[in-house]
């Protein structure tokens, strides 16, 4: 038996640091970045400062902006994988990193050169240790965003009113008014609500406001920060385009080719603080997969006095680089106090009022005063998804089990070995998808694809896309070449994996095989209509039986079915079955243990970032 190198484990790590990487904690690629500081310093770095440092670069790999040097040890690893119990490991006291770091080369620079990679910052809550380029991307976000919230742009109170009542007819309290009055009298506003609240169609409106007062030559920027969420936009914003009286032409596009993107320059883009992008209003839509690094690159490309308003679902995964960012704005604290016009033209919508569960709470109302409203009034779902989604979004596990058990339609928790259900609705659904294909009717084989979807947290293992696929494949009796290149046949699910601008098919867009005119071609759903495209057509496209839940960001289905891991697995967390469960408008499965849905409710994703609290 030959035994495999494990390549996870580095050969010549500092002794500080290798406890850690036996037990998962540090990668390789962890431990290669602080050493390799360590010797561009040139001087001798202490072990503790060492080992801070690699926890740093830790979390940035793992979606943090900062670490919280008082919280070092609570770190998530699949513990079964390494099998080390992690608080075996000595981890160092937070007083004597926070001593090694202050008098450390890496934040003081030395003689042998000005080298600074860590910063160490202050906070109510205790000390965050940075790699000191996300520290200055997160505080030129924060005094671009301060500075924007010292004036506000001047409105016409009455036309305003006006404007307000026209395209928001319901009675008060109406949160999407008060975020279409926000975005109008505010250089900054964060629109934050779960699927179907109604974020688009407030955009839509606040557009309208915004041409109403400014006319045609208003200049707008809508983007997102992936392809297909931007085709998206565009999509939702053209079908209003008419009733609203928008102009026709409006077009979408990702951040990165809004700033300008140059191919093969990573870091540098057309637009930034030197050459400033010209429009009036730029609207982000999927704010919450923006990263800290894009958000500092696009405030830096704003004019001072262009509205931006930022859209999204804080509650959802965050962005796969570092940073939360609308999640942290929505929680940022706020010192504004709320703008006089907004009380004016509000008066309606801001009566506190326990009761009622559209009504802003006292906290809500003062995060007025910072730009930021969330939507709550879902009118995609079911009434019991919203609640279950809620209390997953709160951490009420305990709610969250009693909803499960309650024998509603809509939901249910289903043991791992009884797959009579989902076996049943995958056959069905591929059986409807199947029919429409050969039938040669784009329509119908399209909307057989919202019809069920089979989700997973991992790609690997037994709760994977992998395997869960395989098992689907045999369900439906799917040929048994169909994962190979180039085997289509009708009804078969296609998800695209790059970008192509050529045909208008984004990454994460999903397909069906149709048969029309003897000919086989592949139909993506384009608003109220399909767009037909030749295999050949598709730069990247792989059949979809299974997907993983970070792929279904931006879909919703009829019904989901959705495999929890196993609770120990790190990927298991609130954002993940929230982000999952609203996936669904009329019904979700979930696959697992009732002790990995608790485990999941109760572990909330800890992004640190110092854009929550005050920093000095
Ligand atoms: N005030 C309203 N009156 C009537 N219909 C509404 C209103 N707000 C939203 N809707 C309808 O509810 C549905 C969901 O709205 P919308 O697509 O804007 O939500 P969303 O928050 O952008 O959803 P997602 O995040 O999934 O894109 C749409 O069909 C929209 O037309």
């Amino acid at each position: 038996m030959s035994i495999e190198p494990d390549n996870r484990i580095v050969q010549r790590a500092h002794p500080a640091l290798v406890p850690f990487n036996l037990a998962g904690v540090l990668s390789a690629a962890d431990i290669h970045v602080a050493q390799t500081l360590a010797t561009l310093s040139r001087t001798e770095i202490e072990p503790t400062v060492l080992l801070a440092a690699a926890l740093a670069v830790r979390a940035v790999r793992l979606g943090s902006v900062c670490v919280e040097v008082d919280r070092l040890s609570e770190v998530a690893v699949d513990t079964e994988e390494f099998g080390i119990d992690l608080s075996t490991l000595p981890w160092p006291d937070p007083a004597e990193v926070v001593a090694a770091l202050t008098k450390s080369p890496f934040l003081m620079g030395a003689d042998s050169g000005p080298l600074r990679p860590l910063h160490l910052a202050k906070t109510p809550e205790g000390p965050l240790l940075y790699l000191r380029r996300y520290f200055l991307q997160e505080q030129r976000i924060r005094e671009l965003l301060d500075e924007r919230a010292r004036s506000h742009p001047s409105v016409e109170v009455g036309k305003l009113t006006t404007g307000l009542a026209r395209h928001f007819p319901d009675a008060a309290p109406d949160r999407q008014r008060v975020a279409a009055a926000l975005a109008t009298a505010g250089w900054t506003t964060v629109i934050a609500g779960g699927p179907g609240t109604g974020k688009t169609h407030t955009v839509a409106r606040v557009l309208a406001l915004m041409f109403d007062e400014y006319g045609p030559q208003l200049r707008v920027a809508l983007a997102a920060p992936t392809g297909r969420a931007a085709a998206q936009l565009e999509e939702s914003v053209r079908s209003q385009a008419g009733a609203l009286g928008l102009p026709e032409h409006l077009t979408a596009t990702t951040l990165h080719r809004l700033l300008g993107w140059k191919p093969g320059n990573r870091s540098r883009f057309a637009h930034d603080a030197n050459n400033r992008l010209p429009h009036d209003l730029v609207v982000v839509d999927e704010t919450s997969m923006v990263s800290l690094t894009m958000m500092s690159r696009l405030l830096d490309a704003l004019r001072p006095h262009s509205r931006l308003v930022l859209v999204g679902d804080p509650d959802q995964l965050a962005s796969v680089d570092a940073g939360a960012v609308l999640a942290d704005l929505v929680a940022r604290p706020v010192s504004q106090p709320i703008h006089p016009v907004l009380e004016e033209v509000l008066a309606p919508d801001l009566v506190e009022d326990a009761a009622d569960d559209d009504a802003l709470t006292t906290d809500e109302r003062d995060r007025l005063g910072g730009g930021v409203i969330r939507l709550t009034k879902v009118r995609r779902f079911g009434e019991q998804i919203k609640r279950l989604a809620s209390a997953v979004r709160e951490g009420d596990s305990d709610l969250v089990i009693e909803l499960l058990g309650a024998g509603h339609p809509e939901f249910e928790l289903v043991d791992p070995d009884d797959l009579t259900g989902v076996r049943d609705e995958t056959v069905t659904a591929a059986a409807r998808l199947g029919e429409a294909a050969a039938a040669g009717d784009p329509r119908s084989a399209l909307e057989g694809l919202q019809t069920h979807r089979l989700l997973c947290a991992h790609r690997e293992g037994s709760s994977g896309v992998e395997f869960w696929s395989r098992l689907a494949m045999e369900w439906i009796d799917a040929p048994a070449d169909a994962l190979d290149a180039g085997s289509w046949y009708p009804g078969q699910p296609l998800l695209v994996t790059a970008n192509d601008y050529d045909t208008g098919i984004f990454n994460g867009d999903t397909g069906v095989v149709v048969r029309t005119e003897g000919r086989l071609m592949v139909a993506f759903a384009r608003g109220s209509s399909w767009k037909l495209l030749h295999p050949s057509q598709l730069v990247a496209a792989v059949p979809v039986y299974a997907m993983t839940i970070h792929r279904s960001q931006g879909s919703q289905y009829e019904s989901v079915s959705v495999v929890i891991p196993p609770e120990r697995s790190a990927l298991l967390t609130r954002e993940l079955l929230y982000t999952a469960i609203t996936r669904a408008s009329r019904h979700v499965r979930l696959i697992g243990t009732e002790a990995a849905v608790r485990a999941g409710v109760d572990r909330k994703v800890l992004r640190a970032s110092g854009l929550r609290t005050q920093v000095s």
